[in-house]
């Protein structure tokens, strides 16, 4: 089943596409906006890796295309952007009995639930990096591009987010590290850095997978790194803002630091602390440029 194209929305050198389409996995009608840059309608026979942005917590597939600022950078390098929504929707989805921000609609926290009565939709891991992608490869395989350029949303891509996104980021990149490998490269904006250990995360963990510590581990990226080995040079990229209020209590990068000492991943998760930012679209969109250029290098375009 294919995508419904509810709007084409010129922007910069490309095209920002808001998707609509119905989800097997979380049996639900998902939201997705798809920004293809100016090679795919101006490069004749161009090759176009996808980038995958993960939004956090209260976001959809809206509020980075709004005010990330991916599409110059998108342009610059010639990579598509990925903007999949952060939950299932709709009456039928079960959402926080407490009505909070951080649990339920908006809150999916890219795993796959395993408990009731959050298992029937709240299929995210599964959604996001494998029928998205899946859906995606054969929808525009189909539809063909004037110019013969072709969007690669399978093998040349990369993954990145934000909080709750930058956890769903780092923690689907390492748990599909091994071969047949993913993703060419993860980054993270102040990211949930070890989800088991913070209020946000205790609540969707012990929510959507139950209350056993090995179910979180398997999604964890401060467990994650004990348990897969880096192949070579393979960096995280992080930036975390210093004023961010959830910095201290939420985000906790450093324990990914303290988590990674010993294995493989030492010295190769680069946290960048940046003075005086926040934990908003500001702070995003200022190293966006950053983080292109080092996915860009990953996916061969520089
Ligand atoms: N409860 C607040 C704060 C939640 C928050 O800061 N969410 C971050 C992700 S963890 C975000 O990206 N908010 C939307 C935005 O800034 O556009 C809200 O609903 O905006």
């Amino acid at each position: 089943m294919g995508f419904q194209i509810e709007s084409q929305i010129s922007s910069c050198g490309g095209k920002l596409l808001k998707l609509q389409h119905e989800s097997e996995t979380t049996g639900t009608s998902m939201n997705v906006n798809i920004y293809l840059p100016q090679q795919y309608y101006k490069e004749d026979g161009a090759k176009i890796p996808a980038l995958y942005y993960l939004s956090g917590l209260s976001c959809t597939p809206q509020n980075a295309s709004e005010k990330a600022f991916w599409q110059p950078q998108a342009d610059k390098f010639g990579f598509a952007v990925v903007f999949p929504d952060t939950s299932p929707r709709g009456a039928d989805v079960p959402d926080d009995p407490e009505n909070g921000w951080d649990f339920g609609l908006s809150a999916g926290f890219y795993v796959d639930a395993t408990q009731s009565p959050y298992d029937k939709n709240y299929k995210m891991f599964s959604y996001v990096h494998d029928e998205l992608p899946n859906k995606l490869d054969q929808f525009f395989k189909s539809t063909g591009s004037e110019s013969g350029s072709t969007l690669d949303f399978l093998d040349n891509v990369a993954i990145t987010g934000h909080s709750m996104g930058g956890f769903g980021a780092i923690s689907g990149y390492l748990k599909q590290y091994a071969s047949p490998r993913k993703y060419k490269s993860c980054s993270a904006f102040a990211p949930i850095a070890n989800p088991s250990l913070v209020p946000w995360g205790k609540k969707a963990f012990g929510n959507y997978l139950g209350l056993e510590s090995a179910q979180w581990e398997k999604y964890d990226p401060a467990n994650l790194v004990k348990n897969i080995s880096n192949k070579g040079n393979d960096v995280i990229l992080i930036h975390q803002g210093t004023n961010d209020p959830f910095y201290k209590e939420q985000l906790k990068p450093h324990l990914l630091i303290e988590a990674a000492k010993g294995t493989s991943w030492e010295g190769k998760i680069n946290l960048n602390l940046v003075d005086g930012f926040d934990h908003s679209y500001y702070f995003i969109s200022s190293f966006v440029p950053q983080h292109a250029e080092f996915h860009a290098k990953n996916l061969g375009l520089i």
